[in-house]
């Protein structure tokens, strides 16, 4: 798992064009949910075009460890035979979630309302995360917690043995906070209610209600109100699993600064709690098209073509935004060094608590490459070179963050000079086919050092 072998030193830079097409993997956070569900089902869940990532990996070995049938029948084919809502078993060692934030909020809320006690643990970056935003919560259910310091892994949990319903308001715009809840509310009898202000990537909403969960949602003043009935009997599901916008970006944006470039990635999900990357551009001036519109499973979906874009500008990103792209600012920041004008990223203080300090990672990185940089706690903003004006020429620290080193890598593609990243490994967390994806587009990525 990353974080815990040799770092993998790495280089991208300036090549031919980037043509073909990009077939990436599957969602990352429909992955893990469809696993958690699955496990939580009565009957078999069958799921294709699962996330073969390390963070994913590790949420299968969660559910195997809680009592979960979990058996890989092909390349992105699972079974899950779920042991019911309510029916985890205790774990007999420490649950590892790697990298994975999504992961350890998730599997903690799943457990939180069962009489069984576990701890978690992961790597470096996952144990630098905090975890009150979701121990908080589940202390109203009547689960217990005890970690290090601050909320830290590693922590154990102690799930309550007589729960009870819950009326909790996010505190902060979050999928992971608002799904923990959710899952935990499962096996609490009754109502429980959460109410976010803005709405976050709704997949949890929609997979309860797939699996049979009484769920309903309604905008009212104080935002989205979501209720949901305890204690049913989840029915097992066949998944299909989206393609992850939030991998798709990383193609996409090369093409739009690679000189010549003309890549399809297609059949990515554009549910809109996830598609604001692409939203902003378009504004930009980006030569990025949706093609092919269609509705699988649910969820919207087309095929993207990014064509490469000499004339994109800064935009200011809209706040109200930033859920629906909250992993694409990295990406988004090297793009907009390639654009004219100054880019403007706001309300976006959740990415100092990722899997690094992504605020911090960013301008440093970019300004090692040239580019100026402003930022405050709660923004960041990008003083744009044009298409050939970023120097590039340094190495950049990937702090244990797979969008950091993939961020640096698609810059290299366009600077004047390469670009390194000290470790590449943790691009194995979410997108592990990246660097044959990539080559296979005509990028020149090669690992270096020993
Ligand atoms: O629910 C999810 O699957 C995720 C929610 C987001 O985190 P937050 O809930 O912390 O914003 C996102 O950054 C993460 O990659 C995946
Ligand atoms: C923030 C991310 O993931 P997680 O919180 O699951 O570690 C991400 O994938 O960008």
């Amino acid at each position: 798992m990353s974080g815990h072998g040799n770092p993998i030193p790495m280089t991208s830079r300036k090549a031919g064009p980037l043509t073909g097409e990009a077939h990436v993997p599957g969602d990352k956070s429909i992955s893990h949910r469809s696993l958690l569900l699955g496990a939580m089902a009565v009957g078999e869940t069958r799921i294709t075009g699962l996330l073969e990532g390390e963070d994913v990996l590790a949420t299968a070995a969660a559910m195997r460890a809680f009592g979960a049938e979990v058996e890989r029948t092909g390349e992105g084919a699972w079974s899950v035979h779920g042991v019911g809502v309510g029916g985890f078993a205790e774990p007999e060692d420490v649950i590892d979630c790697g990298n994975a934030g999504t992961g350890v909020r998730l599997i903690m809320g799943c457990m939180a309302t069962s009489p069984i006690t576990a701890t978690f643990t992961g790597d470096a970056s996952l144990r630098s995360r905090p975890m009150g935003r979701v121990t908080d919560p589940i202390a109203l259910f009547g689960a217990q917690s005890h970690g290090r310091t601050g909320g830290r892994l590693p922590m154990t949990v102690v799930g309550a043995k007589a729960p009870v319903p819950v009326r909790y308001r996010t505190p902060m715009a979050s999928a992971q906070v608002k799904s923990a809840v959710l899952l935990a509310g499962l096996n609490a009898p009754g109502e429980t209610v959460v109410i976010e202000a803005e709405a976050t990537r709704d997949h949890t909403e929609r997979m309860l209600a797939g699996f049979g969960a009484e769920l309903t949602v309604e905008d009212s003043d104080e935002g989205r109100v979501i209720t949901l009935v305890g204690q049913p009997e989840l029915g097992p599901q066949t998944i299909a699993v989206p393609r992850d916008p939030s991998s798709a970006a990383f193609p996409v944006c090369a093409a739009l600064i690679v000189p010549g470039s003309d890549v399809l990635v297609p059949n990515i999900g554009l549910n809109p709690t996830r598609a604001g990357l692409f939203t902003t551009l378009r504004e930009m001036g980006a030569d990025l098209t949706y093609e092919n519109e269609r509705e699988e499973g649910g969820e919207p979906v087309a095929d993207l073509r990014a064509r490469f874009s000499p004339d994109m500008r800064g935009v200011r990103v809209p706040e109200e935004r930033a859920a629906s792209m909250i992993d694409e600012y990295p990406v988004l920041s090297v793009v907009a060094a390639f654009a004219t004008g100054k880019t403007e990223m706001v309300g976006v203080k959740e990415l100092r608590v990722k899997e690094s300090d992504r605020i911090d990672a960013m301008a440093r990185g970019l300004e090692a490459g040239g580019v100026t940089v402003e930022e405050g706690e709660d923004f960041m903003v990008v003083h744009g070179m044009g298409p050939d004006g970023v120097p590039g020429g340094a190495t950049a620290a990937a702090r244990l963050d797979h969008r950091i080193a993939m961020s640096f890598l698609v810059m290299g593609l366009a600077a004047q000079a390469p670009m390194s990243v000290d470790d590449g490994a943790p691009i194995a967390t979410s997108f592990p086919i990246f660097e044959p994806l990539m080559s296979g587009l005509g990028a020149e990525i090669t690992r270096t050092g020993a």
